[in-house]
């Protein structure tokens, strides 16, 4: 690492000890002096950053810098006054940097440290010297547009924002317009068509998927329209938007939040968006011929999460645990679906979905330029002279056909649908779960909740692709019905077949709907395109082991 030429550095105290503290460009750093005469260990010279004394806080990662005024209560009740706490008993002078503190599991923490300087103009100094290195981080938002669903998840929106959010953004100096939204798709359309965008550096939803998915589907609609781009065209090259988008998760699943930060914790959230993180997002578009019908960024599935989604809604009074109510009723059903689903292949540079490479922050398969991910022609996929843009077709009957442009990872499923599946590799992956019995799909179901390989069964196919499409049996026209026939079975041995296969496994041949991010879409027959980084958030993708638990940092740093 390249050492940082020195900004500022003073003997200040902290907590009580004499410590030198430098300010580089980028780190503040303190470190206890150590009385020459005492034996140095190991721990209290090179210790990771926290020990012994020693501390290292990336600048980035500063939150706010404050003048402290030292009071506390004096002899007299009821009056306070200034506390001299320096040996020679002046006034001390003393200022507080708040800064992000990584703590268990993903989650981040506001922290504080007060330095204590031995005259005023020294402070003052420090305090202007930490302000202009903030002031130089533009690409942190100084206002915001907040909508708060009160209704989503345990109805605790409001009470989570004012209670742990607010707070961190009035420390950060972010000024917000809050809107609480009074009925559905309040939020969507206000950014639709009323919000006065050019006055904010982003948009914040403080809800679950459902409340992000209005706040999506406002900002791409409105930078389509605002672009003359017309979005119910399939072959659109639709315009990425310029807002980055918070996620403050308070739902019933928080997938999307989980699965760009990795965990569903307000507070973190929060501070990712006084940094500023930015992390692109790839969005699915959902036609059916040239109908726009909705965006996607998580799950679009038909079949088994479709009608979890579609009898859970029936029971939303019961909060979060409707789902795993639904879950239960519709594992129970084993009901399968027929039709054809066709795909555009991912090049092979963006990898597999069984490759075990994860995305996370900074991840290197969705930093390819972009002409080696999905951006596509439009004539590229009639062309069938390469292998990877020829339409691949497959027939069946399936219990689920889940399409995961994301991981999908929640606290219900901590590695997701699709553990290696990329945020902003313009790709989603495909997974189609065949007809089987009872048993065989809750192996399947069940490897989403520990470390076992999902896709490692024979009813299982899993693939990466740019496009897809579906059909489902009952709406194929009588040409594809006239190829399938063609394909080997007359209609009349199909029912016989159809009738023998559900005594055998006890299911009943339906239709289905889609769950598209938690939101019912009752058309069967779709076409999805996913549109490489269309979208940002506050975020940075889920930290691997975070830098700063690497010793060698903290030393280089100081
Ligand atoms: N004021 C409101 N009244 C009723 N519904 C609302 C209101 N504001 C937003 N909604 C709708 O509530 C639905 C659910 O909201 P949200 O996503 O916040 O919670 P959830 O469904 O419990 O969580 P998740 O989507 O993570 O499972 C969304 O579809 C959203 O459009
Ligand atoms: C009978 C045993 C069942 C165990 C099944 C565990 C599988 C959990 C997998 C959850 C994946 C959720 C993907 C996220 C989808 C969201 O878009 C959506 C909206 O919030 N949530 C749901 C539940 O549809
Ligand atoms: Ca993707």
């Amino acid at each position: 690492m390249e050492k940082q030429p020195r900004l500022l550095c003073s003997q200040l105290s902290v907590g009580g000890r004499v410590c030198d503290v430098t300010l580089s460009s980028s780190f503040l750093s303190w470190r206890e002096v150590v009385d020459s005469s005492k034996k140095r260990t190991a721990a209290n010279v090179y210790g990771p950053l926290k020990a012994a004394g020693s501390h290292c806080v990336p600048v980035c990662e500063i939150i706010a810098i404050q003048e402290t005024e030292e009071d506390c209560p004096s002899t007299n009740v009821g009056k306070w006054q200034k506390v001299p706490q320096n040996p020679a008993g002046s006034n001390q002078h003393a200022f507080t940097v708040s800064y992000v503190e990584r703590t268990l599991k993903h989650r981040w923490r506001c922290s504080e440290v007060t330095l204590h300087c031995p005259d005023r103009k020294l402070c003052l100094q420090w305090v202007q010297a930490i302000r202009e290195q903030l002031a130089l981080l533009t690409i942190r938002p100084k206002r915001l547009l907040v909508y708060i669903n009160p209704h989503g998840g345990k109805q605790r929106g409001k009470r989570i924002y004012e209670q742990k959010v607010a707070p961190i953004f009035s420390r950060a100096s972010i000024t917000t317009d809050v809107i609480v939204t009074e009925r559905a798709n309040h939020a969507r359309d206000h950014l639709k068509t009323e919000a006065d965008l050019k006055k904010y550096d982003g948009v914040v939803c403080v809800g679950g998927d459902g409340m992000f998915s209005e706040i999506m589907h406002g900002l791409i609609s409105r930078t389509q329209c605002d672009s003359g781009v017309d979005q119910s065209c399939a072959d659109e090259t639709l315009i990425p938007c310029g807002l980055r988008i918070g996620i403050i998760p308070a739902g019933s699943t928080d997938c999307i939040c989980y699965a760009t930060v990795g965990c569903n914790d307000p507070v973190t959230s929060a501070l990712h968006i006084v940094v500023g993180d930015s992390q692109p997002l790839d969005v699915c578009s959902v036609h059916q011929n040239n109908a726009f019908l909705r965006y996607s960024v998580s799950l679009l599935g038909y079949g088994f999460y479709g009608d979890v989604l579609m009898d859970s809604e029936r029971k939303r009074w019961m909060g979060p645990a409707r789902y795993d109510i639904s879950g239960v009723k519709t594992f129970l059903s084993h009901r399968y679906y027929e039709g054809t689903i066709s795909f555009l292949p991912a090049d092979g540079s963006v990898g597999t979905p069984r490759d075990k490479i994860q995305c996370r922050s900074g991840c290197n398969i969705c930093q390819l330029p972009s002409a080696d991910k999905a951006v596509y022609k439009v004539e590229d996929s009639i062309s069938e002279t390469e292998n990877k843009d020829v339409w691949q077709v497959i027939r069946g009957k399936f219990l689920a056909i889940n399409a995961a442009c994301m991981s999908c990872a929640c606290p219900r499923s901590p590695k997701g649908l699709s553990p290696s599946a990329h945020l902003a590799d313009g790709t989603a992956d495909l997974i189609l779960v065949r007809k089987c019995s009872r048993l065989d799909f809750l192996r399947h179901l069940l490897r989403h909740t520990n470390k076992n390989d999902q896709f490692d069964h024979p009813f299982v196919e899993v693939y990466r692709v740019r496009q897809f499409r579906f059909t489902p049996r009952y709406q194929e026209t009588d040409s594809e019905l006239d190829l399938r026939e063609a394909e080997g079975s007359s209609s009349k041995h199909f029912f016989t077949q159809i009738c023998r296969e559900h005594q055998a496994c006890s299911c009943a041949p339906t239709h289905s709907s889609w769950n598209c991010d938690g939101e019912i879409l009752p058309h069967g027959a779709i076409q999805v395109r996913v549109h490489c980084q269309l979208i940002k958030l506050f975020a940075r993708g889920i930290e691997e082991q975070s830098v700063f638990e690497d010793p060698s940092y903290a030393l280089c740093a100081i």
